[in-house]
């Protein structure tokens, strides 16, 4: 009998502390939300005279990879056919690697891996479907569909991850925080090499973790790894790194205040993250000091706006009739009623100011994080009834937008027609504070 489990793990918004993040002394804001990657794995003998990983993707075209593993190449995973990606293989080595599992017992693992129509454009898709998933199914290969850059490839790292870890521990649970750990230092180790070593990996995290105020760990405890293929010691090194060393890094699961929620927008056109950082680091570096006066007040506004969500929270608990009032106000009572509320006041101005000190940046350093269509954008939203805040998530750019609204808000009917919107697609999806969940592998069959 085949055994198979399944595994999902959500997407992300960087809501406050774009950039600053990379450096482990700042905090970031993440959600997590509804649209999530999902991997179902199976494993069984195998026929054949070596270990195999077929990772497949089926709604891309039936996209597909295949690698052989084998103790003797150092658990290299070896393209069966040349067709590669870096994130699985990544993922395949670090895992194995880890484990250094004893394979006289050849093994055929097969990865499918399901991803929610929210990642990509549904352009030209269909669905299919059973009583418990529905999925985009796309005539093109996962490298030829645009995406909307909610962190497919951590979703990914982190659910082919799970998968195999589930292969050789078979005991893992979910639940159980130190599991959770292994596979976020695991899958943060895999996504970081695939992607050239460039981001804070608080993808990886909400992906792992769910909805969670992040500061990262030292990039050096990654980067310090020997090269994959220095034999026994990076074996060593990787389970001392993933199981001993303490990353120092800061993981708290926090929630949006009740009455709120998420609202993402996608702008069709897209960014390079990569290109973005890149300009940023070369002006803060020619910049300095006053480069890191701009990021301390960033700072400083982004922990005002993160404990201003906290005290949020707090007064939904404690005082339900003054928040109802001040969810009423950004519902439709207009600018003044809005500022009459501190709080309200507060999230607002830390958002104006955040979105200044970024514009000064894109200026200067020539990375459009906050480029004018999309100030006008952003501007144009927050006259929208049941609008808190507006901004461009993550690295900024042409990639989204999102609001923070009330539960109320209706902004599809509120936009539609007006051509101040026209750029925008708003995606189905929300919150979801949740991370990586155990799934049940049956409902994934038979997908019509
Ligand atoms: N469903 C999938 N199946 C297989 N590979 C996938 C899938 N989704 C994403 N990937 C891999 O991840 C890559 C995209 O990763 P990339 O980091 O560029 O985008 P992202 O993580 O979605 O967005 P962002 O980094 O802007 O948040 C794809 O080229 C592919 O290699
Ligand atoms: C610019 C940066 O701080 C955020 C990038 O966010 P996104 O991939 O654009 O959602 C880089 C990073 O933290 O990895």
């Amino acid at each position: 009998m085949v055994e198979s489990r399944a595994f999902s793990a959500p997407g992300k918004a960087l809501l406050v502390g774009g950039y600053l993040v990379l450096d482990p002394k700042y905090k970031s804001y993440v959600v997590a939300l509804s649209a999530r990657m999902h991997g179902v794995v199976s494993k069984h003998e195998s026929k054949d005279n070596y270990t195999r990983v077929t990772v497949t993707s089926s709604q891309f075209n039936n996209d597909s990879w295949s690698y052989i593993v084998e103790d003797d190449s150092g658990f290299f995973p070896n393209s069966v056919d040349g067709k590669k990606n870096a994130f699985i293989e990544t993922a395949i080595f670090n895992v194995f690697t880890y484990f250094e599992p004893e394979l006289s017992k050849k093994l055929d693992i097969a990865i499918e891996i399901f991803s929610d129509s929210g990642y990509h454009s549904q352009a030209g898709s269909i669905p299919k479907r059973n009583r418990f998933k529905e999925f985009s199914y796309h005539s093109k290969s996962i490298t030829e569909i645009p995406k909307t850059g909610l962190g497919s490839s951590a979703g990914l790292a982190t659910v082919v991850t799970a998968a195999l870890v589930s292969v050789f521990k078979p005991d893992l649970d979910v639940n159980r925080n130190q599991d959770l750990k292994l596979i976020h230092n695991l899958a943060q180790v895999a996504h970081c090499q695939a992607q050239g070593k460039v981001g804070s990996g608080f993808d990886v995290a909400a992906a792992t973790f769910g909805s969670i105020m992040y500061q990262r760990f030292d990039p050096k405890l990654i980067t310090n790894l020997p090269e994959h293929n220095a034999g026994q010691i990076y074996g060593q090194q990787l389970r001392s790194l993933v199981d001993q060393v303490d990353w120092k890094m800061t993981i708290e699961r926090i929630r949006l205040p009740d009455g709120l929620r998420l609202v993402m927008g996608d702008v069709n056109s897209g960014s390079e993250t990569t290109k973005l950082v890149a300009k940023v680091i070369a002006w803060y570096n020619a910049n300095l000091p006053r480069s890191l006066d701009v990021y301390e007040e960033l700072n400083c506004l982004n922990e005002e706006f993160i404990n201003t969500l906290g005290v949020l929270n707090s007064v939904a608990a404690k005082d339900p009739i003054r928040y109802a009032q001040m969810m009423d106000a950004v519902n439709g009572g207009g600018y003044k009623s809005i500022m009459a509320f501190t709080e309200l006041a507060k999230l607002r101005n830390c958002i104006n100011c955040i979105r200044e000190n970024f514009r000064l940046i894109t200026k200067e350093s020539g990375a459009d994080i906050e480029p004018s269509v999309q100030t006008e954008l952003l501007d144009a939203c927050m006259w929208l009834d049941g609008v808190l805040t507006a901004v461009v998530p993550g690295a900024g750019g042409y990639d989204a937008i999102s609001l923070i609204t009330t539960k109320e808000a209706d902004i599809k009917s509120q936009t539609e027609g007006n051509s101040a919107f026209d750029a925008v697609t708003w995606l189905d999806l929300s919150q979801a504070d949740i991370g990586l969940v155990e799934e049940n592998p049956t409902h994934y069959l038979d997908l019509k």
